[in-house]
């Protein structure tokens, strides 16, 4: 199987479904009744709004740069050192409250890493630092000169009522092809006799526009749209028009792949409550890398080769199968990009995953690169865990080289204090590797919780963590975003 990125496991392609993506649902919407026939809408030009609320002195392409890449005005140099300090600033907090925790001698200084009592490594930076996003999601509404129909990124804010729509074509970290189509959206829907969806519950249809696209240039476009009460047959005249502007119109210069559509009222709904429906193209798009889900796919192998590292730093990973033994827990596992990435260094992988699509996805993607060694479930962690972690002692202390490492990637909200204390309660996990992409949230609260002194009232009875090595990664380019991946041990 060809491999673009040869650096995590050269003879694992993960090509990953777009289809997956789509599916995921968080949402559930209510019935959209479309029984009502309007008579198409005028199109009015709206009065730009207040715009006092912004900083007059900056052009409004330098304002949006400003809010979306905080610091595209920087080198790239700097931009690193800035995300560096950043990070060390986190972590030394960190070991001032685990110097408290356990009642040490607190850290002297606020920045220093030589106190931190662990290393912080250099940030990794990121392979590509322009056009990197492989998906941009472009919102409809009021433009700079008041018209509604402007397609790009809001500035300010429904409560103060001065949003306002700047397109990005500037925006360094977009790739041009995204901005191609953001920009013939802005063209269709603008030719289209329909009015524009700003709010939901205020009329209008022509919704945003998500923009996916892969290493090989293939470009997937899916358009939201609400139907309001516009009857089914009035839907499918405006659908058609869609797929001819894309396909024979203007929008063929952007050469889709593939065209979705969602007819939704809501801001976020799964396929299985509106279904995606394929207008033009193939229903996927591929990517043979190892990390697609992530938004800046060559950070994202990085990322995994850090973890990787981090995980088995012996080297079995690279050994091509077989591995060492033992169980990689890969926790909060999404589509199982990190356990298959890593699944030749040991004898199973157990991924645990909230969003059931994303379970099937992940099933998916180990069938389709071959991998035998891996089984995800389906639930809450919090759930899930407290009910297969103990049951893992017998089988794995002391039974294989490595016994457990555990692998966690929560989103924001961190870990439930339930997981936590089902992998400290476990005696066979020595190692602990965490990827934060906000270590000063709730992940805070998770790293005193695995370092904190055993506590019997709160059933907490495993040996305490500690931290080793820090790694802050730059998946973000231009943006103050800054992944962290920390290893524990004890
Ligand atoms: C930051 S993402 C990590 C994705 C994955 N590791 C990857 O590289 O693609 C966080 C994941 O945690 C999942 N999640 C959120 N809450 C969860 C919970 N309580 N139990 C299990 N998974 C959860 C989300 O659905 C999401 O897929």
């Amino acid at each position: 199987m060809a491999l673009a990125v040869p650096c995590v496991r050269p003879v694992m392609a993960a090509k990953r479904h777009l289809q997956g993506f789509l599916g995921r649902s968080y949402l559930s919407m209510s019935v959209v009744d479309s029984a009502e026939v309007k008579p198409p809408q005028k199109i009015r030009r709206r009065k730009p709004p207040n715009m006092k609320a912004f900083d007059e002195s900056l052009s409004w392409e330098d304002r949006l740069a400003d809010a979306v890449t905080p610091l595209w005005r920087l080198g790239y140099d700097e931009q690193l050192h800035v995300k560096q300090q950043n990070q060390e600033h986190i972590l030394s907090h960190f070991s001032s409250q685990l110097a408290h925790l356990t009642s040490a001698q607190p850290s002297s200084s606020p920045v220093a890493t030589g106190t931190l009592g662990f290393s912080v490594q250099p940030i990794r930076p990121s392979p590509v630092r322009d056009g990197y996003r492989n998906k941009s999601t472009f919102s409809v509404n009021v433009g700079v000169d008041g018209n509604p129909k402007t397609v790009g990124f809001y500035l300010g804010t429904g409560k103060d009522r001065n949003i306002i729509c700047v397109n990005g074509d500037h925006l360094v970290n977009m790739p041009e092809k995204h901005k191609q189509v953001a920009r013939c959206y802005q063209e269709f829907i603008r030719l289209s006799p329909l009015e524009p969806c700003l709010l939901l519950h205020r009329g209008g249809h022509w919704r945003e526009v998500t923009v996916r696209s892969n290493a090989k240039g293939q470009t997937m476009a899916i358009v939201y749209f609400h139907p309001q009460t516009l009857a089914s047959e009035e839907i499918a005249v405006h659908r058609a028009a869609l797929v001819e502007y894309f396909t024979r119109g203007p929008g063929a210069a952007c050469e889709l792949d593939s065209l979705f559509f969602q007819e939704s009222a809501m801001t976020r709904c799964g396929h299985e409550v509106s279904p995606y429906q394929l207008l033009h193209g193939q229903p996927h798009i591929n990517e043979e890398a190892n990390a697609f889900f992530q938004v800046n796919t060559a950070a994202a192998e990085v990322l995994f080769t850090v973890a990787r590292d981090l995980c088995f730093p012996e080297g079995a990973a690279q050994s091509g199968g077989g591995g060492a033994g033992g169980t990689l827990l890969d926790v909060c596992c999404g589509t199982g990009a990190i356990g298959i990435t890593l699944s030749p260094a040991v004898e199973r992988v157990i991924g645990v995953e909230l969003v059931q699509q994303a379970v099937e996805d992940a099933r998916h993607n180990a069938v389709l690169n071959g991998v035998l060694n891996c089984e995800f479930l389906a639930g809450k962690a919090e759930v899930v865990l407290p009910g297969i972690v103990p049951q893992l002692s017998s089988s794995e202390e002391g039974g294989g080289a490595r016994g457990i490492t555990a692998l966690v990637n929560p989103a924001r909200a961190g870990l439930h204090y339930r997981v936590v204390r089902a992998l400290r309660n476990q005696p066979a996990i020595r190692r602990l590797v965490y990827i934060s992409c906000k270590p000063d949230g709730e992940a805070m609260r998770n790293f005193r919780e695995l370092c904190c002194p055993p506590d019997p009232q709160k059933k907490l009875t495993g040996e305490a963590f500690s931290p080793r090595v820090a790694v802050p990664i730059d998946m973000f380019p231009h943006t103050q975003h800054c992944e962290l991946v920390l290893l524990f041990e004890r």
